[in-house]
């Protein structure tokens, strides 16, 4: 993994460019259930395979196949999410359409600190922004100097990025609710040399115009309860 991190951004973030082709992203966008959708103000979402209770647990199923593979099983070969005591056992898809975002969140303690999202269609711009309190760290000495740091990290179709560790627990995450995004060039875009495609960016002066965009995000809810499985699966495979 070491190849794809994300250079001088939170230590811990990796961008892989076509880790999936065309074909298995057009599969996988014909194989999302048009009728589960949930509508929020800002964009509408389906949790696979539920939403967590209100107690932040999971109630045990497993994935589909669509969304297994080729995605979970490149996971495993690439040991993203070796530590994680489940493996991955979320998804949430996330549907974005120009002008939809999301605000500058921090997923939390019911997941393991593993997350791994895989983007459709469009691409935009993911904020990243250290926490504003003032985390002692190990020869940070210009930390919280100039405010919370900033990084952008541009997604685009087929791509993963994988958030783990420090970057997990200290960085907020957000998408702006723009219809561009703009000023995007090797100083202000983050992972600018992991991108599979700057060109395009640079010939339309640095702005990427917002597009139907759909995220695939993977994760390892912490408390799973079985008696669902207990109490109907008798289900094989
Ligand atoms: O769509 C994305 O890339 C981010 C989604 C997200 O942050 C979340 O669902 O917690
Ligand atoms: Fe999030």
């Amino acid at each position: 993994m070491e190849q794809y991190r994300i250079p001088d951004a939170p230590v811990s973030m990796f961008y892989i460019h076509d880790f999936i082709t065309e074909e298995e992203e057009q599969a996988i966008l014909q194989s999302i259930p048009a009728k589960r959708w949930v509508s929020l103000s800002h964009r509408r979402l389906q949790a696979v395979p539920t939403r967590l209770t209100a107690t932040n647990t999971l109630l045990a199923s497993p994935l589909p196949t669509w969304l297994t593979v080729p995605i979970v099983s490149r996971f495993n070969e690439l040991g993203i999410f070796e530590g994680a005591p489940h493996g991955v056992n979320h998804c949430l898809i996330n549907e974005y359409l120009p002008g939809q975002g999301i605000m500058p969140h921090e997923d939390g303690g019911a997941y393991h600190p593993v997350v791994a999202t895989v983007s459709f269609s469009g691409s935009l711009v993911l904020d990243v922004t250290e926490k504003g309190a003032s985390i002692p760290r190990d020869g940070g000495a210009d930390a919280n100097q100039d405010g919370p740091k900033s990084w952008r990290i541009l997604q685009e179709p087929r791509s993963l990025l994988v958030t783990v560790g420090a970057a997990y627990d200290d960085t907020l995450h957000g998408i702006a609710d723009v219809t561009e995004d703009v000023d995007l060039n090797k100083h202000t875009v983050a992972n600018w040399n992991l991108l599979g495609d700057t060109q395009s960016i640079e010939a339309s002066q640095g702005r990427n115009e917002r597009t139907t965009r759909i995220s695939l995000t993977y994760r390892d809810v912490k408390k799973v309860s079985t008696i669902g499985s207990k109490l109907f699966g008798k289900a094989k495979g």
